[in-house]
């Protein structure tokens, strides 16, 4: 079922706000090879478990941006930078394309900025 499995931290990268496991292995599935209901739902936990953990990363990550900005949070927002971001990212994610990735990403970067002035 798993085709393929990237690591999207890198080796030796701890998180520099909490210090946390520094890798994260993710197998990939392959949807062509999903033929039922049980399994689709299955490699669905599997890639949502693995996001979760990315996005807790992120945002602990973007805090730290945050107080090392001269001004951060929702005022220091940073449109050309979250354009940059969607535009490297749409590489990755071809079928949603910059227009949904730019949705979901302000969705992300709008959490991260909320969780780090409300944590
Ligand atoms: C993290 C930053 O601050 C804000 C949050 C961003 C993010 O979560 O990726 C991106 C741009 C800024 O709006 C930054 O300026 O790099």
């Amino acid at each position: 079922m798993h085709d393929q499995v990237i690591d999207p931290a890198g080796p030796g990268a701890p998180c520099p706000a909490c210090g946390r496991a520094d890798e994260l292995r993710v197998p990939l599935p392959a949807a062509a090879r999903i033929t039922t209901l049980g399994e689709a739902r299955a490699a669905i936990d599997g890639l949502d478990a693995a996001l979760a953990v990315l996005l807790e990363r992120r945002a602990a990550v973007a805090a730290v941006v945050q107080r090392l900005k001269p001004v951060g949070g929702f005022a220091g927002r940073d449109p050309n930078r979250e354009r940059e971001i969607v535009a490297a990212m749409a590489e990755h994610a071809p079928s949603l394309g910059p227009e949904r990735l730019a949705r979901i990403m302000t969705a992300v970067i709008e959490a991260g900025l909320d969780a780090a002035e409300s944590p």
